[in-house]
C-alpha cells in the first residue's frame, strides 16, 4: 500500500500463496507494544515503531477506525522484578507510560512492578481486509500464486519486493530465519476493558472490539499450525490466574502462526544476477514476534529503497513494473 501511494503511475501486483484469514497477521493479537530486534539499531526500531504508531493513530481517530479493526487501549504491563530497562525505548512513543502506583498493583499480587500506559490494538483480520480494498482502490492486482524461485518473476516485473515472512527460508534459503510457533484463543469476555501483559512476555490479554485474545506461547523451530489442547489449557489457565474473571469467559476460538524469527529484520536491497540479465529485489522479511507494531515504518523504509532501484533502471522510470 505505501509503494502504491508512493508511486501511483507504476503499475503493481501482490502476489501471495495466501490471503487473510490464512496468513500469521491473520492471527497476530495485533497490539503496537515492540520487540526488540538485537541485531537493529534501537534508534531505527523506534524510528519504525514511531511511524506505525502515528500511522494506525490516525486510523483510530478518523471514520474509519472501525472498519479498519483500529483503537486504543489503555492497561498494565506486569514484572516479577523491575526490568533493566524500566523505562523502554519506545515510552514516549505510546501515550501517558508511567510506573504502576501501589494501588492499581493490588490487582497483581505476584507482581512487584508495572507499566501502566496507553497504546493501540488492532483486529488484524479487518485490518488486513480493509488494506486489501485500499490496494484494489488504488489499481493494485491481487493475484494468488507461490513463488518457487524469485527470478521467475524477471520476465513479467522490473522490481520484486519479498515480503515472504517465514516463507522467506525456503524462498530465499535464509537460514538464519526460524519459525517461532505461537497459540493464542480469542475469547468472549466483553467485560474486560483493559489489557494486561506479563512483562516477561509469556501471557498477556489484549481486549479487542469483538473478542479478546489470551496468549501466549512460543516454540522455537516448530512449524506446526495445529492447535494443541495442552497449549490452549496452559495459556487459559495463566490468564485467569493474572484476571480471575475470566474463568467466565465464553467460547474459545484457538489460532496458531509462524512468527518469522530473525536477529534483524532484512530490509534490505540485493540486485540478482544471472547470465547477464539482473532482477532488483528489495527484501522486507524477518519481522518476528512484533511485525505488527513496526509494519508501517518497515513498509516506508522498503518504500524508499524501491525508490532506488527505480532511480536505477534504465529507461523511464514511470515504465516501471513492481
Ligand atoms: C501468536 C502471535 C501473536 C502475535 N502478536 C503480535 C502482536 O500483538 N503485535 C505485533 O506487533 N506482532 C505480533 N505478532 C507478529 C506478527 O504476526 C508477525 O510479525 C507478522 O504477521 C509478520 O508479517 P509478514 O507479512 O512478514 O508475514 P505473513 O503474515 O506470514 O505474510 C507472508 C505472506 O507471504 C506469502 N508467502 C510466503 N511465501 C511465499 C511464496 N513462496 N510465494 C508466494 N507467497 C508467499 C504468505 O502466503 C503470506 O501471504 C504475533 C504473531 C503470532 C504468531
Ligand atoms: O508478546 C506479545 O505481547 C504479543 C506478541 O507480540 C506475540 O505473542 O508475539
Amino acid at each position: 500500500l505505501c509503494i502504491s501511494e508512493a508511486f501511483p503511475s507504476c503499475p503493481l501486483s501482490v502476489l501471495a500463496e495466501q490471503f487473510s484469514p490464512n496468513t500469521t497477521g491473520d492471527v497476530a493479537a495485533g497490539m503496537l507494544i515492540p520487540h526488540t530486534y538485537p541485531g537493529t539499531p534501537i534508534h531505527v526500531q523506534k524510528q519504525w515503531f514511531k511511524e506505525t504508531f502515528a500511522y494506525l493513530f490516525a486510523i483510530s481517530n478518523s471514520a474509519e477506525a472501525s472498519e479498519a479493526g483500529i483503537h486504543l487501549v489503555s492497561g498494565w504491563q506486569v514484572f516479577k522484578t523491575p526490568p533493566k530497562d524500566e523505562v523502554p525505548f519506545w515510552s514516549d512513543v505510546v501515550l501517558g507510560f508511567r510506573p504502576m502506583s501501589a494501588a492499581e498493583l493490588q490487582k497483581f499480587p505476584q507482581h512487584r512492578w508495572g507499566q501502566a500506559f496507553t497504546t493501540l490494538k488492532c483486529d488484524c483480520p479487518p485490518y488486513l481486509l480493509w488494506l486489501e480494498r485500499r490496494l484494489r482502490a488504488n489499481g493494485v492486482q491481487l493475484r494468488t500464486s507461490k513463488v518457487a524461485d524469485l527470478w521467475e518473476l524477471r520476465s513479467e516485473y522490473d522490481v520484486v519486493v519479498n515480503c515472504t515472512g517465514v516463507g522467506a527460508q525456503q524462498l530465499v534459503g535464509d537460514r538464519e530465519l526460524l519459525p517461532t510457533r505461537g497459540q493464542v484463543l480469542q475469547v468472549h469476555a466483553p467485560w474486560l476493558k483493559h489489557f494486561i501483559r506479563d512483562g516477561d512476555g509469556s501471557t498477556y490479554i489484549y481486549p479487542g472490539i469483538h473478542s479478546v485474545t489470551l496468549g501466549g506461547s512460543r516454540e522455537k523451530g516448530s512449524w506446526s499450525l495445529s492447535p494443541d489442547p495442552a497449549t490452549t489449557r496452559d495459556i487459559f489457565s495463566r490468564c485467569c490466574s493474572l484476571e480471575p474473571s475470566l474463568q467466565r469467559a465464553e467460547g474459545v476460538r484457538v489460532k496458531v502462526g509462524l512468527r518469522p524469527s530473525r536477529s534483524a529484520v532484512r530490509l534490505q536491497r540485493e540486485v540478482l544476477s544471472r547470465g547477464g540479465a539482473e532482477l532488483p529485489v528489495v527484501h522486507n522479511y524477518g519481522h518476528g514476534a512484533g511485525g505488527f507494531s513496526v509494519h508501517r515504518g518497515t513498509a516506508k523504509e522498503a518504500t524508499r529503497l524501491v525508490g532506488e532501484c527505480i532511480a536505477a533502471l534504465r529507461g523511464s522510470s514511470c515504465r516501471a513494473k513492481l
